[in-house]
């Protein structure tokens, strides 16, 4: 698939991000497989997915056009959505359409540079490169490394953004008014509302991971709903 397929097929669409961490009870490359199987039979136009094994598991079940990242821990830096290069090896492997990565402007661990990665990705695949931030600054920044997409992915998991309770709204607008590459409309976004919302402030897609995804989540919510006190 060439980027502009890929760009064209995810144009005002879904993406379902199908993610089980070891600690929750979904975790499994089958299961995450099946999973993506349903979300791609309710609509989904293609999926973000953690993990070399559960990317190629993906691809193989669904034949959407898979976004694939890598979330590892390293001592040295607080960047864990394909830190480094080790990573993206791992996932260039299984040629995922899109490897996602932390494009924040904080510091890799072993120093490594965001420019570094995403030169390397795309001197070595056809795979197009979104870039996970979580400000205006940093979308400038990965821009500046020459990433093909950015994502609001980490608005609300750093320091410098704010602590939303629901998706940051305010972001995607001021990205989608000054950016000139696709900005994707990802995290916290629980309904179909939202979602349109999103499109509306111009969006080019929008990343729905946890209130598909995450049932634990999604019964919590019912749980604490129902809540009388
Ligand atoms: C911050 C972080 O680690 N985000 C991860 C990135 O891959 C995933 O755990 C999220 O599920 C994904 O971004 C979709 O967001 P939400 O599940 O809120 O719809």
């Amino acid at each position: 698939m060439t980027s502009l397929s890929f760009l064209s097929e995810i144009n005002k669409k879904l993406i379902v991000s199908c993610q089980a961490l070891e600690d929750e009870p979904l975790h499994g490359s089958e299961i995450m497989a099946k999973m993506a199987q349903s979300a791609k039979k309710g609509g989904a136009s293609a999926i973000r997915s953690n993990s070399a094994i559960d990317v190629a598991a993906v691809k193989k079940q669904t034949g959407l056009p898979v976004i694939g990242l890598i979330k590892r821990n390293y001592p040295d830096s607080e960047v864990f959505i394909t830190p480094t290069l080790k990573e993206v090896l791992e996932l260039l492997a299984v040629e995922p359409e899109v490897i996602a990565l932390d494009a924040t402007i904080r510091e890799r661990p072993n120093k490594e540079r965001l420019k570094d990665l995403v030169q390397y990705i795309h001197e070595n695949s056809d795979s197009l490169v979104m870039a996970d931030i979580a400000t205006l600054k940093d979308a400038e920044y990965a821009i500046d490394c020459g990433v093909d997409m950015v994502s609001t992915t980490l608005s609300g998991y750093t320091s410098d953004s704010p602590k939303l309770e629901g998706p940051d709204f305010d972001l995607v607008e001021q990205l989608c008014n000054t950016m000139k590459v696709p900005v994707i409309a990802e995290g916290r976004i629980s309904t179909p509302e939202q979602a349109r919302k999103m499109l509306e402030l111009g969006a080019w897609s929008i990343v729905v991971g946890g209130a598909i995804t995450r049932p634990h989540n999604i019964t919590k919510s019912f749980a604490e709903g129902i809540r009388l006190t």
